[in-house]
């Protein structure tokens, strides 16, 4: 009997409130808006329409990343019988003091270049959150975060950074979903894929879209990053995130 192979289907969440604000997230906690939960729906739907089944789940410690996974296991009817396993390791990249900020009032403060450089570089991770930032209490003392060893509690990363941390979680999988977040399925795509770092720059991912990577038994990707959804929905979702930072400030 073959082996079934190691398939790994990624989704961003769906469109969160602070990706409608275009602020700057990381590891604020903030829900789905309605948007976001239709996408997350959508994509639940997308999965059992392809056949695809789902024998373990994946997320990290952030509400908008358990809420899409809950709705998709909910779309797939197996909401009961998977079991979801969260990992502060999984998380979104910490943004440092960007977080709370609009990107839009960002690029002006800051200048396009630099921005694009602390969104999409590999290595360069933002300022560190400082504790007169507004959310440095929220995010401090969230309970959730509770068990993040107090050592390895950022206060701000680079792609990198997120990458080395979430690798280890990723690898013990089985058939997995995992839903998580823009900038830590970058990190493990690039990784996956080889992406060097000049190439990652560009690499952007639409929210609430499933796509799939299968692997052989040496961790060797044999599918890489393919969309579940139709080649349109997928361009205007990619178009949406460049969009966060040009265009008007909608808080
Ligand atoms: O932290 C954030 O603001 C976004 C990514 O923002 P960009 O890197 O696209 O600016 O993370 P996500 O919505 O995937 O959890």
């Amino acid at each position: 009997m073959t082996e079934k192979p190691l398939r790994i289907v990624m989704v961003r969440h769906g469109e969160s409130q602070w990706n409608h604000g275009k602020l700057f997230c990381g590891w604020y906690n903030c829900p789905l808006t309605k948007t976001g939960e239709n996408e997350a729906r959508q994509a639940g739907k997308a999965l059992k329409e392809k056949g695809i089944e789902v024998d373990a789940a994946f997320s990290s410690l952030l509400l908008r990343a358990n809420q899409t996974c809950d709705l998709i296991l909910e779309e797939l009817g197996v909401k009961e019988d998977v079991e979801v396993k969260r990992s502060w390791r999984l998380n979104e990249r910490h943004y440092g003091d960007l977080t709370g900020q609009n990107k839009v009032v960002a690029v002006a403060k800051y200048g396009a270049d630099q921005v694009k450089l602390w969104r999409r570089s590999y290595d360069v991770a933002p300022p560190p959150i400082s504790q007169s930032n507004p959310y440095y209490t929220q995010i401090q003392q969230n309970k959730v975060f509770v068990d993040v060893p107090k050592e390895e509690f950022p206060t701000s990363e680079s792609l990198k950074m997120t990458t080395d941390r979430s690798w280890p979680a990723i690898k013990s999988g089985k058939t997995v979903l995992l839903a998580a977040h823009g900038n830590l399925l970058r990190g493990l795509i690039k990784n996956i894929d080889n992406v060097s770092e000049e190439d990652i720059i560009n690499l952007n991912l639409p929210t609430g879209i499933p796509f799939i990577y299968e692997f052989d038994k040496d961790m060797k990707p044999t599918k890489s990053l393919e969309f579940i959804s139709d080649e349109k929905i997928v361009k205007t979702g990619l178009e949406k995130v460049k969009d966060q930072t040009t265009k008007t400030y909608v808080r």
